[in-house]
């Protein structure tokens, strides 16, 4: 495979559609560039200074992710609501501490991940694909075709739920670890979609009520080391297509969210998951709680593994309309968004790619 380094002649679109081809075609993604010795960040991954500086010089912001322990929640519910509820109208983020899952699964769900990734091509190869109706995928940027570059990023993606996955499609280095980490992750689903009714002051049961927490896909993400960080991204900026993210990280780093034109570090916290309210939870709640824009640096020396749990439904249709609560609309509260399908926003997801105009706001209502 010839895969030329950055800057080594003018791109054309043609030449970008070849190099595509190719890196698909080598079926290792980025971390069999990177096996293959690479030193140079392929044409197909640069991204323009631009589209790469912090905006904002973040050394003068004092901003911290929320922080927000569950255990409190046993005492006075009201004051962690209050905290959620803050958190996901101003900032869309928050990271959860004695949440219920065990800080073990945390520990061995990102061991399993680290280890598929680092098998052999030969033997993760099996599972990569690109085919829509498989549940169990393990590829390289979902939007290879669609977007402007390329982020240096690997996924095993697994649709866990509403309709169960079979494990034996499961590789079976992450098999048992994937399926625990499913299970307990629902629980915890089920409460934050608990407390976050609670503080859109709706009963509890409401955003369940509405399926929320009824599907969900595990995202097992390799962020491999980059011969040269300072010219692409393990993910670009972009939204959750979904309801609402749990992501667990490793002790590396470079998650970023973007909070008053200031890219912020998530830090990583042992036995913390990071949560936030994805595009769905936005138009449901008509714009109360925030579907913020994040994204992932790269680092040159270690590869970082996370993993989104994204609450939404694929590969399950669904004729369910889903627009802003009526009980949240008023006169002076009218609805800001059409009703869709969960299909048709994630065709239009899916159809557009990370970059662009977000995906949201195909769905507004025209003033
Ligand atoms: O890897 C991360 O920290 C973030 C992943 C993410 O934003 C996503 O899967 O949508
Ligand atoms: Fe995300």
């Amino acid at each position: 495979m010839s895969l030329a380094g950055a800057g080594t002649s003018m791109q054309t679109s043609f030449d970008r559609l070849l190099e595509l081809k190719a890196f698909e075609e080598s079926g290792g993604g980025v971390k069999g560039l990177v096996d293959a010795g690479i030193t140079k960040v392929p044409r197909i991954f640069v991204m323009p200074p631009e589209d790469l500086a912090a905006s904002g010089d973040r050394s003068h912001t004092h901003f911290k992710i929320p922080f927000i322990d569950l255990k409190d929640f046993a005492g006075d519910r009201s004051v962690v609501i209050d905290r959620i509820r803050q958190a996901a109208e101003k900032v869309g983020f928050f990271q959860v501490v004695n949440h219920g899952v065990p800080v073990k699964l945390l520990e061995d769900m990102l061991a399993a991940a680290r280890e598929f990734h680092e098998l052999p091509q030969e033997v993760k190869g099996e599972y990569y694909t690109r085919e829509k109706t498989k549940k169990v995928k393990y590829w390289t940027n979902f939007d290879l075709y669609q977007s402007k570059y390329a982020n240096w990023r690997d996924t095993l993606n697994c649709t866990m739920a509403p309709e169960p996955l079979d494990p034996q499609e499961l590789p079976p280095v992450c098999r048992d670890v994937i399926m625990e980490f499913s299970k307990q992750g629902q629980v915890l689903g089920s409460l934050l979609f608990e407390l976050l009714s609670e503080a859109l002051g709706l009963m509890p049961n409401h955003l369940e009520d509405m399926d929320c927490a009824k599907g969900h896909l595990i995202l097992s993400h390799y962020y491999p080391s980059c011969p040269q960080p300072e010219l692409t991204m393990g993910l670009s900026s972009h939204t959750d297509p979904d309801f609402l993210t749990v992501l667990l990280q490793d002790h590396i780093g470079g998650l970023q969210v973007l909070v008053q034109n200031q890219w912020i570090d998530v830090p990583p916290i042992p036995g913390a998951l990071v949560v936030n309210i994805g595009d769905l939870l936005q138009l449901l709640s008509n714009d109360r709680f925030k579907s913020v824009e994040h994204r992932v640096m790269v680092n040159q020396g270690q590869a970082r593994v996370s993993i989104a749990f994204f609450f939404t439904h694929d590969h399950c249709p669904s004729t369910r309309m889903y627009g802003p609560i009526k009980q949240l609309l008023s006169e002076d509260n009218p609805p800001l968004y059409r009703e869709t399908t969960l299909q048709d926003f994630n065709d239009h997801f899916y159809k557009k790619g990370l970059h662009g105009i977000p995906a949201l706001s195909h769905f507004k209502l025209l003033k």
